[in-house]
């Protein structure tokens, strides 16, 4: 669904990576790992089409990240959810609405009362759902990021340190809940620093785990 092949990127005359080959097929599961500012999150950044690459070339469900249009960009877009680092939200709305935004943008907001309701109570916050987001802790805004990444049943999940502000039996039940979505043939690929939340994830799914160091992108090692 999505595919790096020979990929660079490069700031402002830095290269960060290149040489970088990945392929997120369905029903595939990866974990990122690397040091801070290894690039993880720019890698998810092309995998999501916000960032085009400074050579190679980035697929998205088929058809090259250059050649698409902005409109053919924002539709392919509907088919990957992301869970953001800083887990913007529109804070004068509710938090039950910014997390069906996704499906009210994509005119499917029908879907939402069901979705939601099963959502918010799989991430805990079923109390918080009239809150605005202002209100609510680090944790309980990464756990909305994801309800919102999710809702619209996405083919591709992309998520930058989901469960870092998160304790141990949430981020249990996060995981279990992007595993089930796994196992009915979504792509996901989570960065994270969380070695705990790997070797958990192995334990249920075959996960390939790797790691972004050095510029390149290598599978790790055998203990995770
Ligand atoms: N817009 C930008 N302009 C210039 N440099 C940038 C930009 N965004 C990121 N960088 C630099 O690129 C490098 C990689 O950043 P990135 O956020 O991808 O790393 P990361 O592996 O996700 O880090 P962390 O684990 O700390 O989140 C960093 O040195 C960062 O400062």
């Amino acid at each position: 669904m999505i595919e790096l092949k020979d990929v660079a990127y490069t700031y402002g005359g830095a290269e960060l990576f290149s040489g970088l080959g990945l392929t997120l097929a369905p029903g595939s599961f990866h974990f990122l790992t690397g040091p801070s500012g290894a690039g993880k999150t720019t890698l998810l950044k092309l995998c999501y089409g916000e960032l085009t690459a400074t050579s190679g070339e980035v697929t998205l469900f088929g058809e090259p990240r250059r050649g698409l249009s902005r409109d053919q960009l924002a539709m392919t877009r509907r088919r990957i959810g992301v869970v953001h680092q800083d887990c913007q939200f529109l804070d004068h709305l509710p938090l039950a609405e910014n997390i069906a935004l996704p499906l009210t943008v994509a005119g499917r907001g029908d879907e939402a009362e069901g979705n939601l309701k099963d959502l918010l109570a799989w991430v805990g916050l079923t109390k918080q759902a009239g809150q605005r987001p202002p209100e609510l802790s680090g944790g309980e805004r990464q756990r909305a990021a994801l309800a919102r990444a999710v809702i619209t049943s996405p083919d591709v999940i992309l998520a930058d340190e989901p469960t870092g502000n998160i304790d141990w039996e949430m981020s249990q039940r996060l995981l279990r809940l992007l595993v089930e979505l796994n196992r009915m043939g979504k792509a996901v690929l989570i960065a994270t620093h969380d070695l705990e939340l790997i070797r958990a994830a192995k334990a249920q799914v075959s996960a390939r785990v790797l790691r972004l160091t050095g510029r390149k992108l290598q599978m790790a090692g055998a203990e995770l």
